[in-house]
């Protein structure tokens, strides 16, 4: 605000001082101009006096020789070339000249027309009334030629000083503007001669020449000089704009006017004037662009000052929140044994040092905290501020309640910047994490199953006990290795689906069987890979895998599920492992268009051996049965029982009917033969049902359902001996045996 106001100070001095100059000069100007159109007006007066003068001089002249010779004196004697009139007045000039009689009638005239009779006029009777010796001057008058004049008349006086008539000399007044030593008014300049009675007028503008009646000027008068009298026109003499000053000439009734065209007359004023207002304009613009520049410059010094002062305060304002504590020190001067002055402190550092920071500022820190020397941060600091090189360390404190420091030391300039950050509670954190992660190992170590942990990148990051023994065995080093390299090009291969749905996001679990080793044996795992996410859960960064060898599992599993297809007492495939090699059989005769055939066969009386000899020798008879009908049939084909004293045989693959018939012919014949049961003799026989297939829409219960049926045909014929049928076409049941 003050650069401007100064700037307009400065403006409005500078501008009321051309302002004041301008006026003064131009006021010189008028005035000088004024005084020279008073010079010039006053000349054309005593020029035009001077020259009026001789006129009446030269009728004195006329009126000395005229009474001199009793009125012999004629005119053109008077007024001949080099005679008494052009004695008197310039040579060039020749004014009309007139001799009126006593009478009033024209005597004798040259150079002009006059009235032939002036007896009546009144200038004519006042001379011829009066005895003066005084010229008349008339008022200037419009001629009857319409030009302007004054006449100048003169009584002349015969003997006895009778009235002997009148010497009349005319002059045009533009004579005096515009011929008679001519006055010069410059360019556009106005000189003129007023009638002071009349208000006629005759004028020169550069070399017009012009007459008037209407003209009229005011007398304005500056000051109290003559030469400062003013003429004013009362209305424009012409568009041009004046300084007019004026001579009276009383004597003649007559008023000189010059005036000086103000363009001419004030030219010098004005081009001083475009002048001084151009070198004011052009220092008004130095002086705006100097207090724009300067503005500019201060409002860039303000701007950078105030960025500065913010940037100041944002940085006191992130020392203060920052988590650590900032400590500015410079070395102390003074022999003070190594101590540094605290500089500058943000809050928590002032917290820290348990003072307000006001209270710290320019202290010596080892005498605020003695501890800090005690424990060799003087001497640190004290090294970096000599090497230049920073410190960073991490260390535990000595003194009061155990904690964890992470400090940073830098020199700057001839001190040093301390920064301090408590990390007690992330050591702390650490340490319990480490004890967590030792615990975890012991836990994982402790598992009979392998568990380790591969990362997005798949590199194994973690193995415990189990797993690092079974990458030893293999001769591996995992830890840090990419799974390729740990398990081998053609195993990373195949386990690659599990591996991408694992690092998808999904936990999987599959089985591997591992190769075959030279021993002979193979062991089955059980797999689990489960993937591990980032702490927001968007992302996976890895997957667990816990690999538990299932190869035991898998024995028994496979001894129970033989166990579950084995009839116990027999030893036969029972019922459901029945059905599902039946199913199997019927599938593959589809398939192969081969001819099959399903045996069903019941004990004939089996019931009264049980009821007679109880159940233990039924159940000897069953094993027994059992062994007959093994033995009298092919290894390829399948017998089982399927509860009681039902069994079943599959024959597969039969290139005719009459081998299954033979068979079953067999089979009537091997339980014919008694059993000997551990001293009981036991005469049975047994019914057989063949139905047999090849192909077709009939399911395994279907096909079964028919041997029943063919069965129960046998045993309606009388028990031991067989039926054939099935789905052969032409195929009719048939008895043999
Ligand atoms: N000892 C013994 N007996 C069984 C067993 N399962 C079933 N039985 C008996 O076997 C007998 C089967 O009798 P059926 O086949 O109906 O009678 P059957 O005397 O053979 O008569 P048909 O077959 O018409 O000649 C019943 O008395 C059952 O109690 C077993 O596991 N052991």
């Amino acid at each position: 605000m003050l650069l401007p106001a100064f700037a307009a100070v400065v403006l409005a001095a500078m501008w009321a001082a051309v302002y004041g100059q301008v006026r003064q000069e131009r006021a010189a100007a008028r005035h000088e101009a004024l005084l020279q159109s008073h010079a010039q007006a006053r000349t054309l007066a005593e020029n035009t006096g001077f020259l009026l003068r001789q006129v009446d001089h030269a009728t004195q002249l006329f009126k000395l020789k005229f009474e001199e010779t009793d009125g012999a004196l004629r005119l053109p004697e008077f007024a001949r070339k080099n005679g008494m009139l052009a004695s008197l007045l310039p040579p060039r000039l020749t004014l009309p000249v007139a001799l009126y009689g006593p009478d009033g009638r024209l005597a004798d005239s040259v150079q002009g027309s006059f009235a032939a009779e002036a007896g009546a006029a009144g200038w004519f009777r006042a001379l011829a009334g009066s005895h003066g010796d005084m010229a008349q001057f008339s008022n200037p008058a419009i001629a009857p030629s319409h030009e302007w004049r004054i006449r100048i008349a003169r009584r002349l006086d015969g003997a006895g000083g009778r009235f002997a008539g009148a010497i009349v000399i005319l002059v045009d007044p533009a004579l005096f503007v515009d011929d008679y030593d001519r006055v010069e008014a410059g360019p556009g300049g106005y000189v003129g001669l007023l009638s002071r009675d009349t208000g006629l007028s005759t004028s020169r503008v550069d070399d017009r020449v012009f007459n008037d009646g209407t003209l009229a000027f005011a007398a304005v008068r500056h000051g109290g000089a003559a030469d400062s009298e003013e003429a004013v026109a009362r209305q424009p003499v012409d568009g041009i704009e004046r300084v007019y000053a004026f001579r009276d000439m009383p004597r003649y009734a007559l008023t000189a006017v010059v005036g000086q065209a103000k363009t001419h007359a004030l030219a010098r004023f004005e081009r001083r004037r475009t002048m001084y207002i151009s070198a004011a304009a052009v220092a008004s613009a130095v002086v705006l662009a100097f207090v724009a520049a300067l503005r500019q410059q201060a409002r860039r010094l303000r701007d950078s000052t105030l960025a500065a002062h913010e940037a100041q305060r944002q940085l006191r304002a992130a020392a203060d929140a920052s988590l650590d504590a900032v400590f500015l020190l410079k070395a102390c001067r003074d022999a003070c044994g190594g101590d540094f002055i605290l500089v500058d402190v943000n809050e928590r550092g002032a917290a820290i040092l348990g003072h307000a920071r006001a209270e710290l500022l320019g202290r010596r820190i080892g005498v605020l905290v003695p501890s800090w020397r005690a424990e060799g941060f003087l001497d640190k600091y004290r090294r970096v501020l000599d090497t230049g090189q920073p410190l960073e360390e991490e260390f535990e404190t000595r003194t009061g309640t155990p904690r964890w420091l992470q400090h940073q030391i830098v020199a700057i300039d001839d001190g040093v910047a301390v920064t301090t950050r408590d990390i007690t509670a992330r050591k702390q954190a650490e340490l319990a994490s480490r004890q967590q992660q030792a615990r975890l190992r012991t836990l994982a170590d402790m598992m009979p199953a392998m568990i380790a942990y591969v990362d997005d990148d798949q590199v194994y990051r973690f193995q415990n006990l189990v797993y690092e023994q079974e990458f030893t065995r293999m001769g591996v080093q995992a830890i840090g290795r990419h799974a390729r390299d740990v398990i081998g090009e053609p195993r990373y291969a195949q386990l690659q689906p599990w591996v991408r749905r694992a690092l998808a996001g999904e936990a999987v679990t599959f089985e591997e069987d591992e190769d075959p080793r030279p021993d002979g044996t193979q062991r089955s795992f059980e797999v689990h890979y489960i993937p591990q996410w980032d702490e927001e859960h968007r992302a996976v960064v890895g997957f667990h895998v816990v690999r538990t060898d299932v190869t035991a599992r898998r024995r028994e599993k496979q001894h129970l599920l033989r166990l579950s297809t084995i009839d116990a007492l027999t030893g036969l495939t029972n019922r459901a492992g029945f059905m599902d090699r039946l199913d199997a059989a019927m599938a593959y005769s589809r398939a192969h268009d081969s001819l099959m055939a399903v045996m069903y066969l019941d004990i004939d009386r089996f019931k009264p051996v049980n009821d007679t000899y109880g159940h233990a020798v039924g159940d000897a008879l069953l094993k027994a049965f059992a062994g007959r009908l093994t033995h009298a049939l092919r290894d390829t084909d399948m017998v089982a029982r399927l509860g009681g004293d039902e069994f079943t045989v599959i024959l597969e693959r039969l290139h005719r009917c009459e081998d299954a018939e033979r068979s079953a012919a067999k089979l009537v014949a091997a339980v014919a033969a008694p059993f000997d049961l551990d001293g009981v003799r036991a005469d049975i026989s047994t019914s057989i049902g063949v139905a047999f297939y090849r192909g077709g829409d009939l399911d395994a219960a279907g096909l079964l359902a028919r041997a029943d049926l063919l069965l129960y045909e046998a045993k309606q014929a009388g028990r031991n001996t067989f039926r054939t049928g099935g789905t052969l076409a032409g195929l009719q049941p048939d008895v043999a045996a």
